[in-house]
């Protein structure tokens, strides 16, 4: 199987909230929350497609970033490399142009929300932060 490069960007506000977004249902990990983010196209740095995905999810202009970590995690039925990285300036106001359901939460309270499994080192590194 093909692992798929994916840029997934954990935003952060000055109130220690991180952005959410939940998947819709028919797609992959679907029902679940998310950190907006997506596949890196071909071409494409991983930089690049946060910005590219960001605009397109969630109406955010991304303006720094820094690396957080990577995840190599094989589901049953796919193959990813999570390239994550914080995002700690942008501009805008998070909604969900996707008509996917966006909230801010504390940070403290993300083991709350049903994630993919993959991202269950992400909730830690920000827990331990
Ligand atoms: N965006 C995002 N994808 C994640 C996370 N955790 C995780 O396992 N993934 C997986 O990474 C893959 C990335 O996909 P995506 O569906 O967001 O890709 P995309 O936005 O380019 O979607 P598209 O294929 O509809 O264009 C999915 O298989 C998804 O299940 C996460 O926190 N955020
Ligand atoms: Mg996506």
């Amino acid at each position: 199987m093909k692992r798929i490069h994916v840029a997934v960007g954990v935003v952060l506000n000055n109130q220690n909230q991180v952005l959410l977004a939940k998947r819709p249902s028919h797609l992959h990990q679907g029902g679940k929350w998310e950190f907006p983010g997506g596949k890196v196209e071909s071409g494409e740095t991983s930089s690049q497609a946060l910005i590219r995905e960001l605009r397109e999810e969630v109406n955010l202009i991304v303006i720094a970033t820094s690396p957080l970590m990577t995840i190599s995690h094989d589901y049953p039925d796919k193959e990813v490399f999570l390239d994550i990285h914080t995002v700690n300036g942008f501009s805008g106001l998070a909604e969900g142009l996707e008509g996917q359901q966006v909230l801010w939460a504390n940070v403290d309270k993300l083991r709350e929300y049903d994630f993919p499994e993959a991202n269950t080192p992400i909730i830690d590194k920000l827990q331990s932060l």
